[in-house]
């Protein structure tokens, strides 16, 4: 029986100012550093030996991972970076506040962008593109990228396509894993997690509407050799 412990990383600078993040690489807030330290002392109480631990390449969820198995003592354990477990990339929302976009577009559309499998944000116009917040320049993709292929760095993405990217990974490294009988932990994001429960938990294109992942919450999954789920439970701090 191996274990899966999923956490969305804590709360980011741009998730504090209700900013659309996507790709863009935010640090975690103070509120985010805490959070990351508790799930991590959450996890040491609940005993968990990792073997193995999987990450997106955005700062916010590299330190939510380092934090996270500092406070489990369990940092010696081999870590992989992966841009398919990036979040989902939000086109030319990126930047915009939530709230504003609602206003400007309607709460429905926002709705629809933020939580259907298949409607798209609106698209980047190209990869050179940037987002300019607060007076701050941001790049879409920058020197992390380079290994990957331009027609798979994407302009904007709604979870369907996020879940095509997620699942070559989830293929190749984690199942295996798993099937290995090993314990994983993977720090990553809102809705690439999304992605990834949708998968295990074979919920609908209707229903994963209501998933929402909170930060910094490890959801914890056991399975059978067959990667049948047999339980699943979430952390929450007090
Ligand atoms: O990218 C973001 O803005 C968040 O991390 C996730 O956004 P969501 O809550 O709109 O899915």
């Amino acid at each position: 029986m191996a274990k899966l412990v999923m956490i969305r990383h804590g709360q980011s600078e741009w998730n504090a100012k209700n900013l659309f993040n996507g790709w863009v690489d935010t640090k975690l807030s103070p509120v985010g550093i805490e959070q990351a330290k508790t799930a991590g002392k959450m996890l040491a109480e609940a005993g968990i030996d990792f073997d193995q631990a999987y990450t997106s390449v955005l700062t916010r969820a590299i330190e939510t991972l380092d934090l996270t198995l500092f406070e489990a003592g369990q940092m010696f354990i081999p870590e992989e970076k992966s841009w398919r477990l990036n979040e989902r990339n939000y086109g030319a929302l990126q930047g915009l506040n939530k709230a504003d976009a609602a206003e400007k577009f309607g709460a429905d559309q926002v709705l629809q962008w933020r939580r259907s499998y298949d409607v798209l944000p609106p698209l980047l116009e190209s990869a050179e593109e940037t987002v300019e917040v607060e007076g701050q320049t941001y790049a879409s993709y920058d020197r992390r990228y380079a290994e990957v292929a331009a027609e798979e760095l994407p302009l904007g993405e709604n979870l369907k396509v996020t879940l095509e990217r997620v699942m070559p990974f989830w293929n190749e490294k984690i199942s295996a894993d798993l099937k290995a009988g090993k314990n994983v932990v993977i720090a990553a994001h809102g809705n690439s997690l999304r992605a990834l429960a949708k998968h295990i938990e074979q919920i609908s294109d209707e229903d994963i509407l209501g998933l929402e992942i909170a930060n910094a919450q490890p959801i914890i999954y056991d399975f059978d050799g067959d990667l049948n789920v047999l339980s699943k439970d979430i952390l929450t701090a007090e």
